[in-house]
């Protein structure tokens, strides 16, 4: 049984639809964790996946600020932030700061499908033993 951390999880106008399908493909893994999220993400993954979600406020009203201080209160193991690299944000100063924030308390960051996959598939978060007899081809 892998430990329950917490995760958050984030994603710009134009990336939610990727964040919603990643969501539901790991859907069992995810519902395993504490999740938290900006509002309208959060929202999202709420009804349209099922999960269980820790919402905050929307990214542009505070939402990267809250994750920040979960973040600084160690509250948050990992951060899955898909953010948008072809749109300017208006509240560009509170993603810097959250992306700052997330570097510098050393938790592992993914800000695309690829990262998140990686992330996702550790046996920190999914409990399997890549070692185990049973998945060991001989
Ligand atoms: O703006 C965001 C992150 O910077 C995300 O906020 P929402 O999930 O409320 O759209």
């Amino acid at each position: 049984m892998q430990a329950r951390r917490g995760i958050a999880l984030v994603a710009h106008d134009n990336c939610k639809q990727d964040m919603v399908d990643w969501a539901r493909f790991n859907r069992r893994t995810l519902a395993a964790h504490r999740l938290f999220a900006t509002g309208t993400t959060g929202g999202r993954l709420v009804d349209e996946v099922g999960l269980s979600v820790i919402r905050l406020r929307s990214g542009p009203h505070g939402g990267d600020q809250q994750i920040g201080s979960r973040i600084a209160e160690g509250e948050v193991d990992l951060l899955i932030f898909f953010w948008d690299p072809l749109a300017a944000q208006p509240h560009e100063p509170d993603v810097r700061a959250l992306l700052r924030l997330a570097v510098l308390s050393n938790i592992p960051v993914a800000c695309n499908r690829a990262s998140a996959d990686f992330i996702i598939s550790s046996p920190l978060l999914t409990g399997r033993d890549p070692w185990a007899p049973e998945l060991v081809r001989t």
